[in-house]
């Protein structure tokens, strides 16, 4: 097994800013242990990179917290430096995505009672085991040592022997411990080399076979890219490849999406939320999958859309840009404090036309005048598996009774978003995941019902190229496309765009 503490971020923030110096990584905790200090003194000790990240683990596994939300919560309060808030990152998607794997190892050397460990003590030893087992550039004996250190901080001598006895053995058996798996089952050579539940692994080989099934399962265990979408009514994508490569002393790689002609795909640039181009609206981070959303609506400039479930608002605002901010874009979302979120993104951005509100979109018909829209938005509440990338404990959380249910309620705000489009008009329907019960079995479904749509398969020749030149859609295009995360790097997404035809 090879590092993967490479450069990298994440779109979602908490991102991946590199795990470049060794100083991080081999460093010892910043302030003093116990030692008889005066318990106020104690407190105000600023905590590790690595109790920082062991507490966000916690916090995920206890809690059910988001990984994304709550290490940006946690990097904030702890003020790391820009390489140790890189090294916490990397040890929480790190740790949550390997999981399964590094149970796998742990439970060979923990002889007595794995499953009744106290979590905190399950989290520091599946956190190290990652470090020994998959990052390359951090000394194996600094991994141990700073694990005792925090064992020995939390509970008795008794649980920091353990932590060091079983570290230790890890280490001297290094090389073994790092070889591949000889399973001959599927399922689970899959699931436990590339950490996915069973359950997981055996529905996607359903759908998408053994091979890709395992590039899926890959792609999910790596680094998301940034990109960023230029906001095309303030400057040109090659403006903004020069202002970003620019703003960042020259040290960014700034490329050309191929999937998106506004896209750039930037490392090297920090904290893209951060820039000044970013705050004053000349660009947004999006995954390149998901602006294509926008794009497959195709809004023209006095159009009335509608976009069901806004928030943030990544889509809607793209939707106002590509009407040149001339007509009127109707945001909506359930939860009444997301408003603000699409409001104040409109606002950086500088687009008057969008229209935040709240409301049940399974309601919208009685809210909105049906058959009044040019193009209506449905990106549905989903089961996520296209973002694992950025969302690596969903793998955890999530079952097969969560993707029906899901689906039921996707069912049902198709329905109403259908009532919606005028005669003529466009619906589209997006996920962020690659579940097939929730996308084309969802819109092969609601066409059964909907006899006045048909899925439009006229998709402009430039968005259409790079997914035929991936293999991504199948000939004769059918008019929607499922995105895989190891096809183009992206997140995983699937799109369909229907067309109301009486
Ligand atoms: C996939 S996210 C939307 C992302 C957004 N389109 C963007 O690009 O930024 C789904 C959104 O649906 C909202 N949602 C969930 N159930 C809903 C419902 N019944 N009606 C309206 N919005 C809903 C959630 O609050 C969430 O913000």
């Amino acid at each position: 097994m090879s590092g993967r503490d490479k450069q990298g971020n994440s779109g979602g923030g908490g991102g991946r800013v590199g795990v470049k110096s060794g100083r991080s990584a081999g460093s010892a905790p910043s302030a003093k242990g116990k030692g008889g200090k005066p318990q106020q003194q104690q407190q105000q000790r600023r905590k590790t990179t690595r109790e920082v990240a062991l507490d966000t683990l916690l916090k995920v596994a206890e809690a059910g917290a988001y990984s994304n939300l709550q290490l940006n919560r946690a990097l904030q309060d702890a003020q790391l430096s820009r390489p140790d808030a890189g090294l916490a990152t990397e040890l929480v998607y790190g740790t949550i995505q390997h999981q399964r794997l590094l149970d796998e190892r742990l439970s060979e050397l923990v002889t007595k009672g794995f499953n009744k460990l106290t979590p905190w003590v399950l989290v520091l030893l599946r956190m190290s085991a990652y470090q020994l087992l998959m990052l390359d550039r951090i000394p194996a004996h600094a991994a141990v040592n700073e694990a005792v250190v925090i064992a020995k901080r939390r509970g008795h001598s008794g649980i920091s022997g353990m932590v060091n006895g079983v570290l230790r053995n890890m280490e001297r058996n290094l090389a073994e411990m790092r070889k591949p798996l000889e399973i001959t089952d599927p399922v689970k050579r899959i699931g436990i080399t590339y950490s996915y539940p069973d359950w997981l692994v055996k529905r996607w080989i359903g759908t998408y076979g053994e091979a890709v099934t395992e590039q899926i399962c890959a792609a999910g265990n790596e680094p998301p890219h940034n990109s960023v979408r230029v906001n095309p009514l303030r400057l040109s994508r090659d403006k903004a490849a020069a202002m970003l490569t620019e703003g960042s002393g020259g040290e960014a790689i700034v490329e050309a999406s191929k999937l998106s002609a506004h896209a750039l795909i930037v490392s090297g640039v920090g904290n893209v939320a951060g820039t000044d181009g970013y705050r004053t609206g000349l660009w947004s981070l999006q995954d390149e999958s998901s602006m294509l959303v926008a794009e497959v609506c195709a809004p023209k400039p006095g159009m009335k859309v509608l976009d069901c479930c806004a928030a943030p608002g990544g889509k809607t605002t793209h939707l106002a840009e590509l009407m040149e901010d001339r007509g009127q874009v109707i945001a909506n979302d359930v939860h009444p404090h997301k408003k603000q979120l699409i409001e104040e993104q409109a606002a950086r951005l500088g687009l008057t036309s969008v229209q935040a509100v709240t409301g049940d979109a399974a309601e919208l018909a009685s809210q909105f005048e049906p058959g009044s829209f040019d193009v209506v938005l449905l990106d549905a509440p989903c089961s996520g598996f296209g973002v694992i990338r950025r969302k690596p404990e969903i793998k955890w959380t999530k079952s097969a009774e969560d993707v029906h249910a899901i689906a039921a309620l996707q069912e049902q705000l198709m329905d109403e978003a259908a009532k919606l489009v005028r005669l003529g008009g466009t619906l589209v329907y997006s996920t962020c995941t690659i579940e097939r019960e929730e996308n084309e079995s969802q819109v092969a479904k609601f066409l059964e019902r909907h006899p006045a749509y048909k899925l439009d398969a006229e998709w402009p020749e430039q968005m259409l190229r790079p997914l035929q030149e991936a293999h991504a859609i199948a000939e004769p295009f059918s008019g929607m496309v499922q995105l895989l995360p190891q096809q183009f790097g992206s997140d995983g997404f699937f799109i369909a765009r229907l067309t109301r035809h009486s």
